[in-house]
């Protein structure tokens, strides 16, 4: 899915990230953890194509898009990617299944019928019957299941998830997990970082940040 060598990254004089270097393969389920202001946004972000100033080589299925133009890699984004984040990031005057529906009025690929995608992982994230609300009328658990459905909705090769539990109780945060599990399960390539390590649990494999660098292993950290 994807292939980062020796990424680096700097604030300043500051160094965010250094020498970073990680593959993650098709159907993979990775969660990365570390310590606040380790630099696991910075890294998510880039892995995102949210930010193209960084030293190496980041390929997502194999193409490099370090010097796309803003406007093909927003499309790229739109099309390929799905982001789900802790506060939920929901428009808020728009309702459950407006929320959903977005992704599919910005995507340039051919949808046949995007009312049958949008009841589909309304299905999939159990939001059916509330398709009218709106965020507000939600427990945050349920917010978060429509952050997940409009993740899902374009068919994204790779979902990253930024502390998706982290607003949520444990209950829900289990709930949650397991929707990203079945997810996992049938295909989806998916990429966590949080700060729980109960969380974490449900990845196949948790690579650790910190200060800037990425460890295989917890025991490996260097403090
Ligand atoms: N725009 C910026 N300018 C300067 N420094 C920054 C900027 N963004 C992040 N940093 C610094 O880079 C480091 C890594 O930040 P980052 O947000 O990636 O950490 P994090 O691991 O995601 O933290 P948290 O868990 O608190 O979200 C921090 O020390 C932060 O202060």
């Amino acid at each position: 899915m994807l292939k980062v060598t020796n990424i680096g990254k700097r604030y300043g004089k500051f160094i965010a990230l250094e020498n970073i270097n990680l593959e993650v393969a098709d159907g993979e389920f990775l969660a990365i953890m570390g310590p606040s202001g380790s630099g696991k946004s910075t890294l998510i972000n880039i892995l995102g194509l949210l930010d193209q100033k960084y030293t190496g080589e980041y390929l997502l299925k194999d193409k490099s898009y370090k010097e796309t133009n803003d406007n093909y890699l927003s499309k790229i984004r739109g099309d390929q990617l799905g982001f789900v984040f802790q506060n939920f990031k929901l428009l808020t005057t728009y309702s459950v299944y407006e929320n959903i529906e977005v992704p599919l009025i910005y995507s340039k690929q051919k949808q046949t019928n995007k009312h049958a995608l949008v009841e589909d992982v309304i299905k999939k994230v159990g939001l059916e019957g509330k398709e009218k609300n709106l965020p507000s009328e939600l427990s945050g658990g349920q917010q978060q299941r429509v952050a997940i459905a409009r993740a899902i909705v374009n068919r994204p090769n790779l979902i990253i998830a930024d502390e998706p539990t982290g607003a949520l109780d444990s209950k829900t945060s289990t709930e949650i997990m397991n929707i990203f599990t079945e997810l996992n399960k049938t295909g989806t390539t998916i990429i966590m970082v949080t700060h729980d390590s109960e969380v974490a649990d449900y990845a196949m494999r948790t690579v650790y940040i910190h200060d800037g660098h990425l460890y295989d292993d917890e025991k490996s950290v260097k403090k």
